[in-house]
């Protein structure tokens, strides 16, 4: 895939930073923080972990569905990729684990974070804003409000211990960008449509960040409100501040592609080309039907890019926020929390008569949800 976007596509990626951090980078155990705006953005990840040796070591937060995605979610799962269901109460126990197992890794890698946890789309922005609104945070225009819980435990679970082999010393806070306000997509680069990616990349070691948890949590939601001055700055300028540098797309990918390519796609053409000469109506049937369902599962996985066919986590703040709101209030005022409980009753209700992932279905729990409350 890499080899798609750098050497099929020439999707070309700019790096903006600064000069004193960039010897460390591949050179050091990091956790990466990255906006979820585009349905590459994990590509142009990929490509900059090849360029700096990482590419093998590149390990992700990820949601427990694309476990189940063939070959790509089949690979990550050996290569100790960090799953999660989005629900935190089912998710602590496993996330630790995982990451008490990254800490005897015995290559420079680097975890990536997505802290929003979900792509951004309007919808999801406005809700997730209302909750922003709520917490008395400032809001945020270009990115959803972080889930800190994620980041805090991997922060504290990864920081130095001098009787690992793994020492994460530094938080990558990476931004990416499209020139031209372009929206990239998987089947665009398939197509070989060209793009330009801008990463702008802030080496922060990782003794400036707090290790209390609630600490931690304010540091990451400042660290969002200061990505967000960036983002607006790029829209302004086209740009981000500071020298530019390119690291040099790298042949390996290129070469692992056409050595796989003979190894596989010639000989498996040579069988079908002696197939369809020599094979019967029955066997030619079959073949044609197998190769039209290995196409619709292709399809089928490049649809778990694409934002439109996206989760509905973060659609549906009434749920997650009156939960968290009925523990909060308990304590203060039990005729609240008679009203919270109750709006999250009704909207529980409204979430099993509408539950769908489609976007129009969901604002009919979201109204319908906010009316009550
Ligand atoms: C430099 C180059 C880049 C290098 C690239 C390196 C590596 C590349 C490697 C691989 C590439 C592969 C790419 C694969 C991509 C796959 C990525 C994904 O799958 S992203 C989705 C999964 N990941 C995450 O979600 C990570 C972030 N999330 C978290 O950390 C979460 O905390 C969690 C651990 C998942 C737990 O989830 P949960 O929902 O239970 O979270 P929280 O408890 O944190 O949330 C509740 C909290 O949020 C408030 N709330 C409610 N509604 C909203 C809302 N709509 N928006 C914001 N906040 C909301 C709610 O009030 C609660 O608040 P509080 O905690 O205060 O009570
Ligand atoms: C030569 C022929 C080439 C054929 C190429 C076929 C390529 C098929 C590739 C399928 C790749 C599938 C990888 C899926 C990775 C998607 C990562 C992603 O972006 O996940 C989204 C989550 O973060 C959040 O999910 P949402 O809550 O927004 O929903």
């Amino acid at each position: 895939m890499v080899a798609l976007l750098e050497w099929w596509s020439g999707t070309e990626c700019t790096l903006y930073t600064d000069p004193a951090s960039y010897p460390f980078y591949g050179k050091e155990d990091a956790i990466v923080v990255l906006n979820h705006n585009f349905e590459i953005d994990f590509l142009c990840g990929w490509t900059f972990c090849e360029r700096f040796g990482v590419l093998g070591s590149s390990k992700v937060l990820a949601k427990k569905e694309l476990a189940y995605v063939p070959v790509i979610g089949w690979m990550w799962y050996f290569l100790e990729i960090v799953f999660c269901k989005r629900k935190w109460e089912e998710d602590q126990k496993t996330v630790v684990q995982s990451l008490q197992r990254l800490k005897d890794y015995p290559e420079n890698f680097w975890f990536l974070l997505y802290c929003e946890g979900t792509r951004f789309t309007q919808k999801k922005h406005k809700i997730s804003m209302e909750v922003a609104e709520r917490k008395g945070l400032p809001k945020l225009k270009y990115h959803l409000l972080p889930r800190t819980k994620g980041f805090c435990v991997t922060v504290q679970h990864l920081r130095g211990k001098v009787c690992v082999s793994s020492v994460v010393t530094a938080v990558y806070d990476s931004t990416l960008n499209f020139r031209n306000n372009q929206t990239p997509t998987l089947l665009g680069i398939l197509n070989g449509k060209k793009y330009h990616a801008d990463l702008y990349v802030r080496r922060i070691p990782l003794d400036s960040i707090p290790e209390n948890e609630s600490e931690c949590a304010i540091w990451l939601h400042k660290l969002y409100q200061e990505k967000d001055e960036l983002q607006e700055k790029y829209s302004v300028t086209g740009r981000f501040p500071g020298p530019t540098l390119s690291p040099p797309r790298r042949p390996w990918a290129l070469l692992n592609w056409l050595f796989w390519i003979c190894l596989l796609l010639f000989p498996l053409c040579l069988l079908l080309l002696q197939l369809f000469h020599s094979g019967s109506a029955f066997t030619i049937c079959t073949t044609v039907l197998l190769c039209f369902a290995a196409s619709l599962g292709v399809r089928w996985m490049i649809g778990q890019t694409e934002i439109n066919r996206g989760s509905s986590y973060g659609n549906k703040e009434g749920q997650l926020n009156n939960n968290a709101q009925v523990s909060k209030v308990t304590n203060k005022d039990s005729r609240t929390t008679k009203t919270s409980a109750a709006c999250t009753a009704g909207i529980k209700n409204n979430h099993e008569q509408f539950s769908t992932k489609q976007e129009g279905n969901t604002q009919l729990d979201q109204d319908t949800g906010s009316c009550s409350c």
